[in-house]
């Protein structure tokens, strides 16, 4: 706990870094989470403080800072990959986002006595581009398809993409950011690793096709509605919808 506390992050601001517990702000989480999380602030470098950083295995930091480079890479490759399976330029979203905000979230799921009643993480999509997820070998993670939840397997040495809103509103729908979220177990902690791409705050995402289907939006009022509304499942997206 000690250790913990050394590392918080500040409760009042989202997404700072650090150890924390809450998804939301303080003032409008009224949806507690079953989940301790630790997030590191990897890119761009002007954000990266490893020092705020665990250090207790030797070599964790650099591990971090590997592991951001890797991901960065990955994202890139599948934000280009979307790009020409849609006819446009490989650098179209990638550009279109802009330089890359990642952040690292590992997330702990301690066993739950009474699963049936909490979620482990509440139902959303993520706010960015592209999300990288790893996890161990225990099930808890539910993506929403056709209606329906479906547990996603954990693959050992798999990375699970999620797309993120900022891509579903670039390509104009024609990709859709995947709604999820995380349930708990009796037995069993379970732990993830999440590596988030995601616009500066001051970056307008816009559609890049026409007729647009959403309205132009600046991303840090995006991130703003998330947190202050709360996501469930999707309805920041959803808000930004043209009424033809
Ligand atoms: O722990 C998981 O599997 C999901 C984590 C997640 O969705 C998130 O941090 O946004
Ligand atoms: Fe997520």
């Amino acid at each position: 706990m000690e250790q913990k506390l050394k590392y918080s992050c500040d409760p009042n601001s989202p997404a700072s870094e650090g150890y924390g517990s809450r998804m939301l702000v303080a003032d409008n989480d009224s949806v507690l989470d079953w989940r301790d999380y630790f997030d590191h602030h990897t890119l761009p470098l002007s954000r990266r403080n490893p020092a705020k950083w665990p250090h207790y295995q030797p070599n964790y930091r650099e591990v971090v800072a590997e592991y951001s480079d890797q991901m960065t890479f990955l994202a890139q490759r599948l934000l280009g990959l979307i790009s020409e399976s849609l006819g446009l330029p490989s650098s179209c979203i990638e550009e279109a986002v802009g330089e890359f905000y990642q952040n690292i979230t590992v997330s702990y799921y301690p066993p739950c006595p009474q699963p049936d009643l909490t979620l482990g993480l509440q139902s959303h999509s993520d706010m960015g581009a592209v999300t990288l997820l790893i996890q161990d070998n225990v099930e808890g993670l539910r993506v929403f398809k056709d209606g329906e939840w479906i547990t996603v397997r954990p693959l050992r040495d798999g990375i699970l993409v999620l797309l993120a809103d900022q891509t579903e509103i670039i390509t104009n729908g024609k990709y859709r950011s995947c709604q999820h979220r995380a349930l708990t177990n009796a037995e069993r902690a379970r732990l993830s690793v999440a590596t988030f791409h995601d616009p500066a705050k001051t970056r307008k995402v816009f559609p890049a096709f026409e007729p647009p289907i959403y309205h132009e939006v600046m991303y840090g009022d995006y991130v703003s509605s998330w947190y202050t509304k709360g996501p469930e499942g999707k309805r920041i997206i959803d808000a930004l919808l043209i009424k033809y």
